[in-house]
């Protein structure tokens, strides 16, 4: 566990970065500071390898201020990725991968060995091993980024902002690859963005900070877009807080519909505006008027019980039925939600009082 204990940092020119934070980063959990430009996020991030010393109050590993221990061991306990991999140039991506374990004194086979499991594990191909950083793609070095953090396997992972120099969709798999690793690994991890989206995506807890380094809100996920504590939280979460919200609530028990398919070949006939056309082995082809006529149109898809209210209601979008189709983990139909459906679960779970029902993360 790693606690802010009233922490202040103060800049030699007077600025005040960090104004008495106070919060725990839970041990095997991913905790995120987000937060406007400039409001102390990287400061606090490296006040706890002692990259920045605090001005005021302390900083505690496991109960132990850090400023009691030097930084080289203090580091040796705590991998950090920042911004564009940061790679040694002229290093080989093994190399690049096993400084640390080197610096520590395995040998070299080991050292090796390790970096090329890890290589492994973060999803690139051993043949990357023997290239240089140049020769990789942003993404590519990102993940070597991880995986140089990673080599020595340390309890604590800081990260700041390690996904933001890549487009869109590199970092949507970074993302996903970052969650899945730590499934597996169950570091403790600080992570820094500004992006409120990779926040709630991968926080068990968000800590979101305003200028002047001051805590505006603590809370995980679900509760900070339910609940958010004050206006610049609530304008900070955005104006589809409400439909984001809709990520925390579970599509389990969502009523589906098995009478509105009908086999390849259908040709008209019954009286629904719009039916579902699968093929014999269940898969969905695309919807068709009920007379049959024309070219099966598009169709959106959800997994029931995995994915989450806001997949399935994006599904009713991109249909002309107004209707998701609901599928199993190979592809094949199970049935079909309707738009009535969707809204009948969302007002029982608003009955509730809000989605805080459902214990899904939006990327289980
Ligand atoms: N060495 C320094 N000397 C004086 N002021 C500094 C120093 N480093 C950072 N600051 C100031 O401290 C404040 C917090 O900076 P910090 O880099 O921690 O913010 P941040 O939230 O990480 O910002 P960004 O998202 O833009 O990276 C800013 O006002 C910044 O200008």
């Amino acid at each position: 566990m790693i606690t802010f204990d009233a922490v202040t940092k103060r800049y030699p020119d007077g600025t005040v970065a960090v104004d008495e934070l106070s919060l725990d980063a839970p041990t095997g959990e991913i905790t995120v500071f987000v937060g406007p430009s400039g409001c102390g996020k990287t400061t606090s991030l490296r006040m706890i390898n002692r990259m920045i010393d605090a001005t005021e109050g302390d900083i505690l590993l496991d109960g132990k201020p850090v400023r009691e221990i030097d930084p080289p061991t203090l580091r040796r306990g705590i991998g950090y990725v920042i911004q564009q991999a940061g790679l040694f140039p002229h290093r080989k991506i093994v190399d690049n991968i096993a400084t640390v374990p080197r610096l520590l004194g395995w040998d070299r086979r080991k050292a090796h060995d390790r970096a090329m499991e890890l290589l492994e594990r973060v999803g690139l191909d051993s043949a990357m091993a023997e290239r240089y950083p140049f020769q990789l793609s942003g993404g590519q070095q990102q993940r070597v980024g991880v995986a140089r953090a990673l080599a020595a396997d340390p309890p604590v992972l800081l990260m700041d902002e390690p996904f933001s120099a890549v487009d869109p969709i590199v970092r949507t798999s970074l993302q996903d690859e970052l969650l899945r690793l730590q499934a597996e690994l169950h570091k403790t991890i600080v992570f820094v963005t500004h992006d409120i989206d990779e926040a709630i995506k991968l926080g068990d807890r968000v800590a979101v900070l305003r200028v002047g380094g001051r805590l505006a809100q603590l809370a995980d996920p679900k509760t900070l877009l339910a609940e958010p504590v004050d206006d610049f939280v609530r304008e900070f979460l955005g104006h589809d807080r409400g439909i984001r919200r809709l990520q925390f609530v579970s599509t389990d028990g969502l009523r589906l519909r098995t009478d509105l398919t009908v086999p390849e070949g259908y040709e008209g006939g019954r009286s629904e505006p719009w039916l579902l056309v699968v093929t014999a082995d269940g898969r969905p082809v695309g919807w068709v008027p009920g007379d049959g006529r024309g070219e099966p149109q598009p169709f959106g898809t959800f997994r029931p019980g995995h994915d989450s209210m806001r997949a399935a209601l994006d599904a009713t979008l991109l249909s002309p039925s107004g209707c998701a189709v609901a599928v199993d983990e190979d592809g094949r139909a199970l049935g079909v939600a309707t738009r009535e459906d969707l809204d009948a679960a969302l007002a029982a779970t608003l009955a509730d009082g809000g989605p805080h029902a459902s214990p899904e993360r939006p990327h289980e």
